[in-house]
């Protein structure tokens, strides 16, 4: 799985958690930045994250800041995206099986590094469950939604 990576400069050394665990999977991180710790801002890594994404040139991404509120919010605008922000690996699991999410938004702040390597982990590994097709008509309503009030 191409997994693409992106963080603000709240998010540099989890980050580097993220790339080494994506890596130990056998997946294969893109590392779309910052390096910086200085002041950048979050919603330029949400979109090109996101973008790659939703453009097919990654499979899923995952975003860090501060909270992770900053990049989800920013995510969710890019069309296709279904991004969630996840505290515990029960989030991970089923914003996966539920909601097929592509985009995983992580809190440098408030996480560990060790919650956010098993967060990713659990988010990597976790196949969309389909539910009998509940899940996937929910989506597509979604979809439908973001499809109709699409504007240019
Ligand atoms: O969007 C956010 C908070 O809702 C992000 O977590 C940012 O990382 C945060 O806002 C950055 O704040 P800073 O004071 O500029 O470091």
């Amino acid at each position: 799985m191409r997994v693409a990576v992106g963080n603000d400069h709240r998010g540099v050394d989890a980050k580097r958690r993220v790339l080494a665990t994506v890596l130990a999977m056998n997946d294969v991180p893109t590392d779309l930045g910052t390096n910086a710790t200085i002041g950048v801002d979050y919603p330029d890594f949400a979109i090109a994250v996101s973008e790659a994404v939703a453009s097919g040139q990654a499979d899923r991404g995952v975003l860090i800041c501060a909270t992770g509120h900053g990049m989800c919010i920013t995510a969710n605008k890019v069309y296709g995206i279904r991004a969630v922000n996840c505290r515990d690996i029960v989030d991970a699991e089923m914003s996966r099986t539920h909601n097929d999410a592509n985009v995983l938004c992580l809190s440098a702040d408030l996480l560990s590094e060790d919650m956010i390597e098993q967060i990713v982990r659990k988010w990597i590994e976790t196949p969309f469950e389909n539910g009998s097709g509940r899940h996937a008509r929910r989506n597509e309503k979604i979809t439908q939604y973001e499809a109709a009030h699409q504007k240019k």
